[in-house]
């Protein structure tokens, strides 16, 4: 891939100036952070895990491999006290602005679970609330899994009629990679990472930046991209601005390449390629001698970057002589977590029909937050027959 030769500056993320605090979220009455879940404790991790491959045909062997992966850190994932971060920094950022939101936060795959959070929305009367997902690209394990997962609780509940209306009303943000405060962040995090590279010994100046993201199987990737660019298309647009924005700040080009960690299915299955360990053998024989790996694909150093990247990468690159670091996910930066509040507002305005600017950096357009009927299936053209809320086909 060639070094990318865009100019594009990513700029500071602009302060939206909130005139009347209530105004600005209504019709919102909460914010629910939803996320993946991880185990807090040995126990925890089958069970876990049973949840998570539930009906999708992963080898017992892989299993075993990834329960390993959690074992090895006390089978605790870091994941739910990054979400409890995440959560208390998006509350401070609200309270910053003066507005008045509280923040729900539930998970697909563990406890709270999305119907423990449906519990405490009930609880605090909500009957509007707005979701933001941990995930900042469409596929359908980043967007459709949870929209199924909330009908699905939602149906659990008796609260999904038939023609698709909930007893809360669901919205949600938009995928947000292309978002000023995500790429913003991740800029950041990378140009730490060549701090480090440096401080570890590295060449920054020939250091090739390594992106990397979770992959999917090539099936999910051709049904990411109906009416819009696909998963990996998306990647790679991020990538292109992220590298061009570092290599302005630290004056030099910088060579880049997206790679893909987490590969799960069958061998027969193809998943999108390369592989991070294979991409960086590839790497050291072309005489590539120090690189920083960016996971712009993940939100924060949850096990996927804490064993596939921190463990596994680190320890391939080690192996090839490579000097190697791994630059930070945005976590709680302060453009993300901005970002992420300027988006809170940005759909309540298309909530209630303003005239709103959809802030985006790089060459795609705004994602809809709600969308087309078979937007991010598991596979192409074979409807789930599982319904999936903010879609255009549903009630809301
Ligand atoms: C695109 C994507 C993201 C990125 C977007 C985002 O960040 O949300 C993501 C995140 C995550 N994935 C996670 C964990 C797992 N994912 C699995 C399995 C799978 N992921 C897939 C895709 C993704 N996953 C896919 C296509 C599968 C195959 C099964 C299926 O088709 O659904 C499995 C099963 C075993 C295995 O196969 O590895 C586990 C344990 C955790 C929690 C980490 C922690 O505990 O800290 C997080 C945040
Ligand atoms: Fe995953």
């Amino acid at each position: 891939m060639p070094p990318s030769l865009q100019s594009t500056t990513v700029a500071e993320p602009a302060e939206p100036i909130v005139a009347s605090p209530a105004a600005a979220v209504a019709p919102y009455d909460a914010l629910f952070l939803y996320s993946f879940g991880g185990p807090d404790k040995p126990e925890d991790v089958v069970p876990f895990l049973r949840n998570v491959t539930a009906g999708k045909g992963i080898p017992d062997a892989r299993l075993e491999e990834v329960g390993e992966h959690y074992y090895r850190f006390g089978g605790k994932s870091p994941i739910n006290e990054q979400n409890l971060a995440l959560k208390a920094a998006l509350e401070a950022e609200l309270a910053r602005r003066g507005v008045d939101l509280p923040v729900v936060w539930g998970n697909r795959n563990w406890a709270p679970y999305t119907n423990d959070a449906v519990d405490e929305l009930e609880q605090l009367g909500a009957r509007r609330v707005v979701a933001l997902v941990t995930s900042a690209y469409s596929s359908y394990s980043g967007c459709r899994q949870y929209r199924e997962d909330l009908a699905t609780v939602l149906d659990g509940r008796g609260q999904l009629g038939p023609d698709g209306s909930t007893g809360i009303q669901f919205d949600k943000i938009r995928p947000y990679f292309n978002h000023p405060g995500f790429v913003r962040a991740n800029v950041d995090a990378v140009v730490d990472g060549y701090a480090a590279l440096a401080e570890a010994g590295g060449d920054g100046a020939a250091a090739r930046l390594v992106f990397v993201t979770h992959s999917i199987p090539d099936t999910m990737e051709a049904a990411s991209a109906v009416g819009h660019a696909s998963y990996s298309e998306q990647h790679l647009s991020v990538a292109r601005l992220v590298a061009a924005a570092v290599g302005e700040r630290l004056g030099h080009d910088v060579e880049w390449d997206l790679t893909y960690c987490s590969r799960s299915g069958p061998p027969s299955q193809p998943w999108l390629e390369p592989d991070v360990n294979d991409h960086l053998a590839a790497l050291a024989a072309q005489g590539v001698r120090d690189v920083v790996i960016s996971p712009i694909g993940f939100v924060s150093d949850h096990m996927e970057v804490a064993y596939d990247l921190d463990t596994e990468a680190l320890a391939t690159a080690a192996e090839l002589g490579v000097t190697a670091v791994r630059a930070g996910t945005v976590g709680t930066r302060e453009p993300f977590v901005r970002g992420l509040v300027d988006l809170v507002l940005e759909r309540a305005g298309l909530a209630r029909g303003d005239d709103v600017a959809e802030a985006t950096v790089g060459d795609l357009p705004a994602l809809a937050s709600v969308t087309a009927p078979n937007c991010c299936l598991r596979r192409h053209e074979e409807p789930s027959g599982i319904p999936a809320l903010c879609s255009e086909d549903m009630h809301q």
